[in-house]
């Protein structure tokens, strides 16, 4: 009889144990989760089916379609980040972020409390603007006689669409349009629409490539991450610069300057990719331009345009997306560029934030 008790006693400890796991080893980045696989083999089942899991989908099931880590040059399964399909505020840079399967990341709001949802800063992204006029149509993609356009948010032409696109700004609805996100003048803001891969390159690390043919003009992706101010932007470029000086780290902080016909920069936009961000992180630089090229998205009702990437021509399946990070090469020391291309300058371009 007490033979029998103490087994069932601990059979149920260890289906605690198993059910506490479950709960908690999603939640890990990839060096912990690995640590608590070493620890038992019950732990190791779990650990090995939440790898699995992450390399089947880098999106954590937030994009349409699943982007896999393909790895065929080291035994890096995947690589650990928390995944937004869209912008965010800045966090604090010691705010600890979780993320489970298939849910947007959070944060906790105190220690005592639950956790936070950070895809509901989003509303406040794009909320800055109250005076903005959003538009009011029952269907944004209405023509008129004329052959125009009826939606006052709609920047590209009719004869324009779905044809390689020509400018470098577009305009689309946004929160204060009475529209829904179903709108069609809201391209860049139903997420990754194209089937992608992120797959590891011996000197470059990994980097994006194409797992359909996609056609000049086509969506691919915003660059998600967290939204800066230019005085973070530049503490945490610091940080990184100096990271990367020891060690192999990879930063994804993008900056990007919109100019005056004279030259002069009227505004600049902070996006750090590199512990929240979404597909975007992994693109790699490209000398001759690559095959995308950088649109600034305006919503009606934001104050801060998006940055977003359409591909600039045809790209076959299995070819890698590329972008140019800039022109301007300021440290001599700077890291080398492998991008291959003919016009290649050997130096990853490095700008002052
Ligand atoms: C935005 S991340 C791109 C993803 C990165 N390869 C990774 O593994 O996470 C930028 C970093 O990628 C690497 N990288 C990007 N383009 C490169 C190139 N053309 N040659 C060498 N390294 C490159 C550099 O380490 C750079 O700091």
């Amino acid at each position: 009889m007490f033979q029998e008790s103490k087994k069932i006693c601990s059979r149920t400890a260890e289906e605690e144990l198993f059910e506490c796991a479950e709960l908690v080893l999603p939640w890990l980045p990839l060096s912990d989760l690995a640590s608590m696989s070493s620890t038992c083999k019950s732990l190791r089942q779990i650990a090995k089916a939440i790898t699995t899991r992450r390399i089947f989908d880098a999106s954590r099931s937030l994009e349409k379609h699943p982007i896999p880590f393909i790895n065929t040059v080291d035994a890096q399964p995947y690589s650990y980040f928390i995944y937004t399909p869209s912008q965010i505020l800045g966090l604090p840079d010691s705010s600890p972020i979780y993320q489970p399967w298939g849910s947007n990341p959070k944060i906790p709001i105190s220690n005592s409390c639950p956790m936070t949802d950070l895809n509901l800063t989003i509303g406040l992204v794009s909320s800055v603007v109250e005076n903005c006029s959003g538009c009011v149509c029952k269907n944004c993609s209405r023509v008129t006689k004329d052959g125009d356009l009826e939606c006052p948010c709609w920047s590209i032409q009719p004869e324009l669409m779905g044809s390689c696109l020509v400018s470098e700004m577009m305009t689309e609805c946004g929160s204060s349009c009475v529209c829904g996100l179903d709108c069609a003048n809201r391209l860049t803001q139903q997420g990754v629409s194209v089937r992608l891969k992120i797959v590891k390159h011996r000197r470059k690390g990994w980097g994006v490539e194409a797992a359909q043919f996609i056609g000049c003009g086509k969506f691919i992706c915003e660059y998600a991450g967290e939204l800066l101010t230019t005085e973070e932007a530049r503490k945490r470029q610091q940080k990184y610069d100096e990271l990367s000086s020891s060690v192999h780290f990879s930063s994804a902080l993008l900056v990007v300057r919109e100019h005056l016909p004279s030259g002069k920069a009227c505004m600049r936009v902070n996006i750090d990719a590199t512990r929240v961000g979404n597909i975007a992180r992994f693109i790699n630089h490209s000398c001759d331009g690559g095959n995308l090229m950088t649109v600034l998205v305006r919503s009606s009702g934001a104050l801060l345009p998006r940055i977003c990437f359409f591909a600039s021509r045809d790209i076959q399946e299995g070819e890698e997306l590329t972008f140019s990070y800039g022109d301007v090469r300021t440290r001599l020391k700077g890291l080398q560029c492998f991008c291959g291309s003919s016009g290649c300058v050997g130096l990853l371009p490095s700008e002052q934030t």
